[in-house]
This record gives C-alpha cells, sequence and structure tokens, in this order.
C-alpha cells in the first residue's frame, strides 16, 4: 500500500513562545524575513554517519545502492543545473539522508521524495517535519503511481491558488552516455534521446560519497521535448518493442533479430536505404537511423 504522508506543519520543532515567558523586544525586520526560512545544515561526513545511525546503528545497503553525497556544493550545483526555483514541484528519487533534498527545499521548491528502505523515509521524514514543502512516500519507484501522486499533489495545490510552475526528475546519470558502439549503448539511450535533450554537465568525483563506490558519477541534464519534437514515428509502442528487439540480440545482426517484423532480405534493402551496411548491429545505429529504419519496415 503507498504511504503518502505530507509533513505537517504542526510538527514544527522551533519553540513557540509560552505566556509565562518574559516578553522579548521585536526582531529587525531584516532578522525576522531571515529566520523564517531555517538555516542549512551542511551535509558533511560526520552529519551523514550521525543521521544514519540516529535511529540505531545503520549499515547502508549495497542493493539499494546506498552510497550517500558528503558535499553540499555539489547538490548546490545539481540544483541550479536543474535551475530549480520557487514554486517549482521536484520529484526525487531515493532521498536517503535528504541531502539533495535540504536543497532543493531551500530553493523553494515543493519536494515529492521517493524511497524504499523504511529507514531512510522515516529519517528524512523527521529532519524535515517543519515544512510542508515535502511529501514522502515509501515506496519502491519502479512499482510505484508516480503521475497520480504528481498529478494530485499538482491539484491540491492548484485549489489553493498556488501555480507550480512545472514538474522536474532526479534522474540517474549513467543514462547519459549513449555513443555509438559501445557496450553501454542501450534501448535506454535511445528511449532518452527520443523524449529529450540530455546534457552532460559535470563529474562528481567517487571520494564524494558514502561509503565510497568503485565507479565515478556525472550529472546530466534532461530536457525534455515537446511532442511535436518527438522523433516522427507513427507509433512509439511499435518504435520501442522493434528497438528492444534489436538489442535483444545484441551481438546478433538486425537481419536476423528483426526477423518477426518482416523478411531478412528486406531489412537488408532497409538498412541499405539508411545508408548502413546490411550487416548492421544495434550498436551501429543513432536515434535518426533506428527511426528511419523503423518506418521503412513498419510500412512494407
Ligand atoms: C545513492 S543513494 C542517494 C541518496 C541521496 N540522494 C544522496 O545523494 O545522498 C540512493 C537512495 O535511493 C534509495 N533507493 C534505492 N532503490 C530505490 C527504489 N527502487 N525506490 C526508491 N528508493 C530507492 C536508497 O534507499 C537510497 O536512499
Amino acid at each position: 500500500m503507498l504511504s503518502i504522508t505530507p509533513t505537517s506543519p504542526s510538527l514544527r520543532p522551533c519553540a513557540r513562545p509560552r505566556l509565562s515567558d518574559p516578553p522579548r523586544p521585536p526582531l529587525p525586520v531584516v532578522a525576522a524575513a531571515a529566520t523564517s526560512r531555517r538555516k542549512r545544515s551542511e551535509d558533511d561526513y560526520h552529519a551523514t554517519i550521525k543521521s544514519l545511525n540516529s535511529k540505531g546503528r545503520y549499515t547502508p545497503r549495497k542493493s539499494l545502492g546506498q552510497h550517500y553525497m558528503l558535499n553540499s556544493s555539489i547538490n548546490e550545483a545539481l540544483s541550479n543545473v536543474a535551475e530549480v526555483e520557487d514554486g517549482d514541484v521536484v520529484l526525487e528519487i531515493g532521498p536517503g539522508t535528504g541531502s539533495l533534498t535540504n536543497v532543493l527545499i531551500d530553493a523553494g521548491a515543493t519536494v515529492i521524495a521517493i524511497e524504499k528502505d523504511p529507514h531512510m523515509a522515516m529519517l528524512v521524514r523527521d529532519r524535515f517535519g517543519y515544512t510542508d514543502q515535502l511529501v514522502v512516500l515509501q515506496e519502491d519507484f519502479t512499482k510505484c503511481h508516480i503521475h497520480s501522486h504528481l498529478s494530485s499533489l499538482l491539484e491540491n495545490k492548484n485549489s489553493i491558488g498556488i501555480k507550480p510552475r512545472y514538474a522536474k526528475d532526479e534522474t540517474a546519470s549513467r543514462l547519459a552516455d549513449c555513443s555509438l558502439r559501445t557496450s553501454e549503448y542501450r534501448p535506454i539511450n535511445i528511449f532518452v534521446n527520443f523524449y529529450s535533450d540530455p546534457e552532460y554537465k559535470f563529474k562528481v568525483e567517487r571520494t564524494n560519497f558514502f561509503p565510497q563506490p568503485n565507479v565515478d558519477a556525472a550529472v546530466i541534464k534532461f530536457t525534455l521535448k515537446q511532442v511535436v519534437d518527438y522523433p516522427p514515428v507513427a507509433s512509439p509502442k511499435s518504435f520501442f518493442s522493434m528497438v528492444n528487439s534489436a538489442f535483444n540480440g545484441k551481438r546478433k545482426m538486425l537481419r536476423r533479430s528483426l526477423q518477426h517484423i518482416c523478411p531478412s532480405l528486406e531489412i537488408e534493402a532497409a538498412l541499405k536505404n539508411v545508408g548502413l551496411p546490411v550487416t548492421a548491429r544495434p550498436q551501429d545505429l543513432t536515434l535518426d537511423d533506428f527511426v528511419k529504419l523503423h518506418n521503412l519496415i513498419t510500412q512494407l
């Protein structure tokens, strides 16, 4: 079952003045404004360890790829690259200890954070209990109906007269490299280039994470395309089905792996028409080549 838990403003930890408190001089306007937004805590090594252990000793789970960011300035750079601004709605997958969440909330965004690990979901809920800018869903994002959560949040905001600008995602960086003829070239690369313009932004050294992973990371920006700018295929469903079949037999030539769509000879003719050798394999084709090939072999 989905657990949708908007953090309640009533959990605000700041001490409220009691009647018995001695009267305090009014704060100067600038200071009052400064106190309306919390000073952001840094997410360095010690803060991260302390946070992880705050509910009993905790060992990061390899199976969930738990490597936590120890450098707040990288999260700031990430938020800047995504141009996160006041009023944005950001979907964050895997908030962990909330180091990026922290920066996003500070930038004025409302964050929908989806976290599979109950320990981390509780941790991030507790950490940001003071704000209503966060909704934590303790869910597996691969099984979660993200669209319905996003729509209900957007509708909610609209109903109280707030016009959120648009939704943004934190996306896995390894999707970016789509160079031809590499072992990393997969259907997902065709997918992201079909729907967006990916842009490599910067590398993040592995030393910025705890525990340290075996590889460095990178930040990629995906600018979503307008529907009119999608490559011209009659049916995206049939297009991606063809792309998946092509990669299923990665070492296979397309004239064999696409035989279920049309005879080999016709595939060879279509490949020639696209300007490719008849022996082409999936890693030899750009998105544009796949689109042309699809349109030729599905119109036969
Ligand atoms: C690499 S950590 C990143 C944490 C945080 N963004 C940071 O930079 O410190 C990945 C997070 O994603 C969570 N996670 C892994 N698989 C998930 C899934 N399928 N659905 C939701 N969360 C997931 C992990 O529990 C972990 O908190």
